[in-house]
């Protein structure tokens, strides 16, 4: 059995990993922390766990993290980068839900997280928390920067038309155009997510420039092998979870003839979690709710030289904590699946 830590356990992405963990036969939560909460049950807080989770959080000092197999850190940008070092050196596997090891460059970490890098040297060994491309090396890993929320929904609808450097689609003018529930800004209270500002309301933020763009860009230009050009603009919604991108590429004269809707069949057909739904097909958020699921819709519309991509996940489970514990089964040799048979949560 895994001992499991979860740093940052009474947020959104800590109690979602506490849900999904409760129920893997192959993983135990041993360590779960809060500073403002320590000491508390964690079903007086979360009663949905009552009878699954019977720890209490304790402060990150007292947690005795180094006595886990691996440790979740569910917590803001900078606290896992100040701590993996030491985790690492005591034989404990680290996966950052936060971005402290997603870019690869620290002055672009820098410049997008106005904060310096405190911990450069565990860049270079830190894999991207994406299974679908870097499965492998996933599997080797001490040390996972997971994907981001959006990061996860615009790479895996792109992803197909890149790979390998393809030449079908202008990769110069990409549009990423996404909507997120609010469970995206964290739990924490902010004047942005209160009811009476982000229900019955849509905008657009960010626009000038969101943290994300850079991690999108990297992914990307990775699997093509060439420069990418990206507009991401992202959009509050007033959903508690989810994600929906719709995502655009000009088609070049080279990809004309090409079957897009058995392109994306093939290439996602042995992944457990993503699901290319039939020609025509509009997928909803709500398809997705609870579970690790991304699905996916191509488009051509009027079959002119324009291709729009429809993505959906929820933003705490494919977005964060379920992907988190795909890469943990991973990186422990368990099966991928394990713990991620959801069924979505309908209405
Ligand atoms: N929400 C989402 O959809 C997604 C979030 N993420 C990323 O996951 C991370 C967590 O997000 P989310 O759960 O939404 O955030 P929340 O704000 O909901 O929760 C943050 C948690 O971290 C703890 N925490 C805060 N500061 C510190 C600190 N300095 N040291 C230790 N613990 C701390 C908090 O508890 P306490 O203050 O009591 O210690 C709390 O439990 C973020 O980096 C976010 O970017 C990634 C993908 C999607
Ligand atoms: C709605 C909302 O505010 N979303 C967040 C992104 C979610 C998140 O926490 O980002 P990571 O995936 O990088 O961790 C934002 O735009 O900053």
């Amino acid at each position: 059995m895994i001992k499991v830590g979860i740093v940052g356990g009474t947020g959104y992405t800590g109690v979602e990993l506490l849900r999904l963990l409760s129920r893997h036969e192959g993983a135990k939560v041993t360590a779960v922390t809060s500073r403002k909460e320590a000491g508390m049950p964690v079903a007086d807080m979360y009663p949905s766990l009552r009878g699954w989770i019977d720890i209490s959080f304790s402060t990150p000092e007292d947690a005795n993290l180094k006595e886990c197999d691996v440790v979740f850190f569910a917590t803001p940008h900078g606290v896992a980068m100040a701590q993996a070092r030491e985790l690492l050196d005591a034989g404990v596997k680290v996966i950052d839900l936060a971005a402290d090891f997603r870019l690869k460059d620290p002055v672009e970490f820098q410049k997008w997280y106005a904060m310096e890098h405190s911990c450069t040297d565990l860049l270079t060994e830190a894999v991207y928390g994406f299974p679908e491309v870097n499965r492998e090396a996933i599997k080797q890993a001490r040390l996972v920067g997971m994907a981001g929320c959006y990061p996860t929904s615009v790479q895996l609808g792109f992803l197909p038309l890149l790979e390998g450097g393809k030449q079908w689609i202008d990769a110069s003018t990409l549009i990423a155009d996404c909507k997120s529930g609010v469970s995206g800004a964290g739990r924490k209270a902010e004047v942005h997510t209160l009811l009476a500002e982000a229900g019955d309301n849509f905008k657009a933020y960010g626009v000038k420039g969101h943290r994300h763009l850079p991690e999108i860009t990297q992914g990307l230009v990775a699997v093509h092998g060439k420069p990418v050009g990206l507009t991401f603009v992202p959009h509050l919604v007033p959903m508690i979870r989810g994600i929906h991108s719709t995502l655009y590429a000009r088609i070049l004269p080279e990809g004309r003839d090409v079957d897009y809707q058995k392109v994306f069949e093939e290439r996602f057909a042995h992944e457990p979690f993503v699901d290319v739904m039939p020609a025509g097909s509009t997928p909803e958020t709500r398809s997705v709710r609870g579970s690790n699921i991304a699905r996916i819709a191509v488009h051509r519309p009027g079959n002119g030289d324009l291709l729009v991509i429809l993505v959906v996940e929820d933003n705490l489970v494919k977005g964060a904590s379920g992907q988190a514990v795909q890469v943990m089964n991973l990186m422990f040799g368990l099966p991928e699946r394990q713990g991620l048979d959801i069924v979505p949560l309908l209405p």
